[in-house]
């Protein structure tokens, strides 16, 4: 699908037509081939400009078209035919050039782009490399350096950037398609052979082993076990070592092993799973379709503490207004202190002044009366909540949206102390909340599709992936959170340390570590939760035995290691021991080492070794498999739900696609029977029973993934 006109007596217009962003599907490369061919062939024709229809030049190869057999003429001879023809070719950039996008960009002579054009090659994000030259002619464009981060990174880069950097040839703010027609004419019977890249060389510092060798060593550590960045460098390697055909050889070659990997589905699933949860359902049958988000223009948050900050800046740096509201004076004054200083840090870097103006802090709640959404953010206490819910009822205006950070506590219960509980829903946000993608919206059973509507769309305003999740403790992340860690802490009891256990989870992809990231985000608020919940503390049953509570297996080691006052990265000592308080360098201690020997002293436990196939297993089934009773309950919509919840708000791998995504990889029977093996081994785990759904799976022939909601018992029955 390309339209062909003649413009201006002389010049060949072609256009993309694949809405919305053109990508390049067999059709579009089939239109390609053929105007192309025409316009070289038509001796009327001087010169030719391609460009997109709607303002999009093009959003590169089309996605969906990889897990089909491939049909249509291939990018790679399109785009060289483009390039070795004798007329001068002018790309238009608008809206987007991405990936193949650019590369037949960069098979054009020229490239004219408007002033908001992005340009990029993100192949590598999903999972793959720019296989259609990229890795052969940017290099060769713009030098090793700068192509290494783009191919590498696979970021964005606006119009003015590209000009400087010599991918672009000019910027417009002009009507894009016109002025590339003016300069097609232009450039007629000018020198061709300088601008058909593949015949140029590429242009290698003295030192471009070191800068190769360099890049290699920061992508692997990037990385984190992804292949596609590690292919990427390898290639642009070729285009400093090799001529044309042969680096062209070499970016195949490695294109074909990305292909066929694992790891390439898993980040294309992730991209069309982080789309698909924007299009929300609920059980009444309200959904993004019919429902309509209602504007919000002034906000406010309750509590300047670690959350409320971080959701105060993310507000801000939205735009919109916000009454931050401290319960005193000296709280009041700390928080915008820190508030101030955030937004200041945020703004320097993208060379902004800070919109210290859009916030007026206050003690007084009345100061709500005018908010169309209220956020709540105090501690995490459901008496405190619910006063606070009283006390926003009776100030709000009768309209406002009123939400609760919780990380888990009941939305409903919340909801019924107010006047409107149809307005009550809830926004968890992850910390740093200004920084992290993630944002769970908690529909409550009264929640309307209006407030959920308003929850989901200003969390895209925020630059968040928002997905819509049921009401049940914990929700969906922190709920499939509780299984991993119990595992992870019986395992040190069995025989495990922290760095064995957090090197075998670093090793499949989390950047951290389950005890790293616990003494990162401090051992006290587990600890408090437990007490509350009469795990530990003075509420304990005093008839359970010291490693049983409520009639299941229980390990008080975080308890004990909370009594030592080890509370973590902020007083330097937890699992691990830091730098110093609040430092990030974590050595393995020996006073753990010997708290642990001494507990299965204690407890009559032989310290038996375990191995890090077992650690992945016993920890990532386990939350899996709840994953599985959340589907069933209802509490999340599909697995991509979930799998989105993971990557962007709990550190998962996104190479690895999700936890749904990578049980789906493993296979469904392997997941199962490594789960019944060690439930048989550890009957009074109740988590790690095998869940009802995953045998209905594996009984179904395990099917795949986009087909597993037509095998929920009760789907989205608590959205
Ligand atoms: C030899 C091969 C070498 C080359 C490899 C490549 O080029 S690899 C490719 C390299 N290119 C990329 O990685 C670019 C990927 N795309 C993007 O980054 C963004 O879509 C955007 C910036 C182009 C537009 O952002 P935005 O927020 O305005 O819009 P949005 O994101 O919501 O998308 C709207 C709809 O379009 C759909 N769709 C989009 N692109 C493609 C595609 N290429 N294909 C198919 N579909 C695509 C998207 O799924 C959605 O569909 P839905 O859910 O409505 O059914």
């Amino acid at each position: 699908m390309a339209r062909y006109a003649q413009v201006h007596g002389s010049v060949a217009l072609i256009t993309l037509t694949n809405p919305p962003v053109n990508a390049l599907s067999a059709a579009v490369r089939h239109g390609i081939t053929e105007t192309v061919t025409r316009a070289l062939r038509d001796p009327e024709v001087k010169s030719v400009v391609i460009c997109g229809e709607n303002g999009v030049f093009c959003g590169g190869a089309d996605i969906r078209e990889f897990a089909k057999p491939m049909g249509g003429p291939p990018l790679v001879p399109m785009i060289a035919a483009i390039e070795e023809g004798d007329k001068p070719v002018v790309a238009a950039i608008e809206g987007v050039a991405l990936g193949g996008g650019l590369e037949l960009a960069l098979g054009c002579h020229y490239r004219i782009a408007h002033t908001k054009a992005l340009v990029g090659l993100p192949e590598v994000t999903l999972g793959l490399l720019p296989a259609a030259g990229g890795t052969q002619r940017l290099p060769r464009l713009i030098g090793i350096a700068p192509a290494l981060d783009l191919i590498t990174t696979g970021r964005h880069v606006a119009a003015q950037q590209a000009l400087k950097l010599g991918i672009v040839d000019q910027v417009t703010d002009q009507s894009t398609v016109d002025v590339a027609i003016q300069f097609a004419k232009q450039v007629v019977g000018q020198p061709l052979l300088p601008r058909k890249l593949s015949t140029q060389p590429t242009p290698c510092p003295p030192d471009v082993d070191i800068l190769l060798e360099e890049a290699m060593t920061q992508v692997k550590r990037r990385a984190r076990g992804a292949i596609a960045p590690v292919a990427c460098v390898m290639a642009v390697r070729a285009a400093a070592t090799l001529p044309y055909r042969a680096g062209m050889q070499k970016e195949q070659e490695l294109m074909a092993t990305l292909f066929r990997s694992s790891q390439a589905h898993a980040l294309q699933y992730c991209f069309f799973a982080q789309r698909a949860v924007g299009r929300w359902k609920l059980s009444s049958g309200a959904h993004s379709g019919n429902s309509k988000p209602r504007p919000v223009s002034k906000a406010a948050v309750i509590g300047l503490g670690t959350m409320g900050r971080g959701i105060t800046v993310a507000l801000v740096k939205a735009g919109i207004a916000v009454v931050a509201v401290e319960t005193s004076d000296k709280q009041l004054q700390m928080g915008k202190q820190i508030v101030s200083e955030m937004l200041k840090r945020e703004a320097q870097k993208r060379n902004e002044t800070p919109r210290l103006d859009l916030i007026r802090f206050t003690t007084s709640m009345l100061e709500l009366k005018d908010s169309d959404l209220v956020i709540e953010a105090v501690f995490e206490d459901m008496p405190l909540k619910k006063q606070v819910f009283k006390e926003l009822s009776s100030v709000c205006k009768a309209d406002a949206f009123l939400c609760t950070n919780t990380s888990g506590l009941d939305v409903d219960e919340l909801a019924a102390v107010t006047k409107t509980p149809e307005l009550v829903v809830g926004m968890h946000f992850f910390a740093p909340a200004h920084v992290m993608k993630l944002l769970e919206v908690v529909c409550g059973s009264r929640s309307s599709p209006e407030a959920v509507a308003t929850a989901m769309y200003l969390g895209k305003r925020l630059g968040k992936v928002s997905v819509a999740v049921g009401n049940c403790p914990g929700f969906v992340g922190n709920r499939m959170l509780r299984p991993y860690l119990e595992e992870a802490n019986f395992l040190l009891e069995e025989g495990a340390t922290p760095e064995l256990v957090d090197g075998a989870l670093e090793e499949f992809g989390f950047a951290m570590g389950v005890f790293r990231m616990s003494d990162l985000s401090g051992l006290d608020v587990g600890w408090r939760i437990r007490k509350e919940s009469g795990l530990t503390g003075p509420d304990v049953d005093p008839s359970d035995p010291p490693r049983r509570r409520q009639g299941q297996r229980y390990s008080p080691l975080p308890d004990l290691v909370c009594e030592q006052g080890r509370l973590g990265q902020k007083n330097g000592r937890g699992w691990y021991l830091y730098d110093k308080p609040g430092g990030r360098v974590a050595t393995p201690d020996p006073k753990i080492h010997q708290l642990l020997e001494e507990y299965r002293l204690k407890h009559g436990i032989r310290p038996r070794r375990v191995d890090r196939q077992e650690v992945v297993e016993r920890c990532l089934f386990a939350l899996i498999n709840e994953g599985f009773r959340i589907l069933d309950d209802g509490i999340a919509a599909g697995p991509e739900d979930i799998d989105m919840i993971y990557v962007f708000g709990y550190g998962w791998p996104r190479h690895r696609g999700g936890p749904m995504f990578y049980a789906g990889m493993v296979g469904l029977p392997k997941v199962l029977e490594r789960l019944e093996h060690y439930w048989q081994a550890h009957p009074d785990v109740p988590h790690l029973e095998p869940s009802a759904l995953l045998r209905r799976l594996v009984d179904s022939g395990s099917p795949p993934i986009d087909t597993w909601r037509d095998f929920l018992q009760r789907p989205h029955s608590q959205l």
